[in-house]
């Protein structure tokens, strides 16, 4: 095995410049830590990574490589702890975070609702078998096709986010005979400290209604005045991966206003609202996600507070976390292909360790400039920690996985590589780019693996190919 000199990759690189939080090179590269893994993951004394009792290397050699491995019993106590802390209110799993039935019919069993946002992610929910009115609608440009099937069926709630959707719903509400609950998006206008790519209530971008320019009101008038349609609520929804409490506060209290305003001027009932997802998860030692009682009792604050200077009553809530679910109960699992040091400045360089997937399977990096870490899975090593960088095998020189590591300075081709905190926005945002077929996703419980998203094959895409 080819082992790497610790002088010549440290030198005296400022390692804190790559990422915040990092002062100099760890000195143990082997311990896991806890936030940034699935509950039943660890590391055995065998020095091999588990989850549930099975070693990673039991599960690259039955479902092989990359895969995304998933702890099924940390998804279950993710979501009874966000009902738990939102008792009373409502509890939306995202589903475009990661959309299987398996997945989908767990977060029901534990008592959530599922939002959708397509007829692909609707077909999953109605096709895992969860009843039509626990689930939500969404999206800036659902088709007719999309919201008339949703109306037939009885979605229980439908998002507007236009004019024209909700003369759309009404419509098709009309010539079926049906009174389906409307809820408007609310663009509150908060600046939310994330990616400018998943804020999304900044004004100018594509969701909701504008509140400052008085839009929300105007379309919550027309649902209130609409002879087929209910008003559910107003629902906002201000971006993605956010630790800001400060930004869900400001907006609750700005959608709290505009319900009770809506209520006086029109002298009707507003039963709910929905405050959306986009709370944090770690993905770093460097990230710090609030717990979920911390992030409802503040929020129930505001809206109580703002309800109670209104004089009215507080409607009932609900809110739609994704990746705070999901997320970190899923690793992926790659094996490195080869191993290249790449010379830095002066005496420091860098280990580039090519894993068998990439950009297709973990786009965030790539998009986002999002922050993952990884660890050697496979075995243990006391080799010095050396600076890394995780790569993909796409022909593209922005596939990083990782883009800053410290690693054993020995990892070696044939070494398992994990990468935790892929359960959110990587299965669901993969593609096929170079034709690698996507990994399957392995789901871990009881001590028991098995497939619930079968990995794709080169068949699979040929099939499509029919030129
Ligand atoms: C309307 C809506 N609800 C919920 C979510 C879930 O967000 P997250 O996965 O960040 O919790 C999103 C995605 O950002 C969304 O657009
Ligand atoms: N897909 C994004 C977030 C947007 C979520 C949907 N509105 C991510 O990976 O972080």
């Amino acid at each position: 095995m080819r082992t790497h000199e610790a002088g010549a990759l440290h030198g005296d690189f400022d390692y804190s410049a790559l990422r915040p939080g990092w002062l100099g090179v760890p000195e143990d590269v082997n311990t896991l830590l806890p936030q940034l893994w699935a509950q039943n993951v660890e590391r055995a004394d065998d020095g091999v990574l588990h989850i549930g009792g099975i070693s990673v290397e039991a599960l690259a050699a039955e479902f092989g490589t990359p895969a995304y491995v998933f702890d099924e019993d940390d998804f279950r106590a993710r979501c009874r702890a966000w009902i738990e802390a939102f008792e009373g209110a409502d509890v939306f799993y995202a589903s475009k975070a990661f959309c299987s039935k398996a997945v989908l019919r767990a977060a029901a069993e534990e008592g959530l609702f599922v939002d959708v946002c397509t007829a692909g992610e609707l077909a999953v929910a109605l096709a895992a078998g969860l009843a039509p009115a626990r689930l939500g609608l969404h999206g800036n440009n659902k088709s007719f096709a999309e919201l008339r099937q949703a109306v037939e069926i009885g979605v229980g709630r439908i998002v507007a986010d236009s004019f024209t959707e909700i003369e759309r719903i009404e419509a098709i509400a009309a010539e079926l005979g049906k009174r389906p609950n409307v809820m408007i998006r609310v663009n509150v206008g908060v600046e939310a400290h994330t990616h400018e790519f998943i804020a999304t209530a900044h004004e100018d971008q594509k969701f909701g209604f504008s509140l400052a320019g008085g839009a929300a009101y105007d379309a919550a008038r027309r649902v209130i005045q609409a002879e087929h349609l209910e008003l559910l609520g107003l629902h906002s929804h201000i971006g993605s991966q956010i630790f800001d409490t400060a930004a869900f506060e400001i907006s609750a209290a700005r959608v709290a206003r505009l319900h009770a305003k809506l209520q006086t001027d029109f002298s009707v009932q507003i039963p709910e609202m929905d405050l959306g997802g986009g709370f944090g998860m770690a993905y770093t030692s460097q990230d710090d996600p609030q717990p979920p009682a911390d992030i409802a009792a503040s929020l129930r604050k505001i809206v109580d507070e703002e309800c109670t200077a209104a004089g009215i009553d507080v409607p009932r809530l609900s809110i739609e976390p994704g990746r705070s679910l999901i997320g970190p109960t899923m690793f992926t699992l790659y094996q490195v292909g080869t191993v290249k040091p790449v010379t830095l400045a002066g005496s420091a360089a860098r280990l580039y360790v090519s894993v068998d997937g990439g950009i297709s399977d973990n786009i965030r990096t790539a998009l986002y400039d999002a922050t993952y870490s990884a660890t050697l899975a496979s075995r243990s090593s006391d080799a010095t920690p050396a600076l890394a960088r995780v790569v993909g095998k796409h022909c593209e020189a922005g596939d990083i996985v990782v883009k800053d590591e410290f690693l054993p300075a020995d990892v070696a081709p044939g070494d398992l590589i994990a990468v935790p905190g892929t359960g959110a926005y990587c299965r669901s945002m993969g593609s096929n780019y170079n034709h690698v077929p996507r990994p399957p996703v392995v789901a871990v419980r009881n001590g028991e693996a098995r497939v619930i998203l079968a990995r794709e094959t080169v068949d699979d895409l040929l099939r499509l190919d029919v030129g």
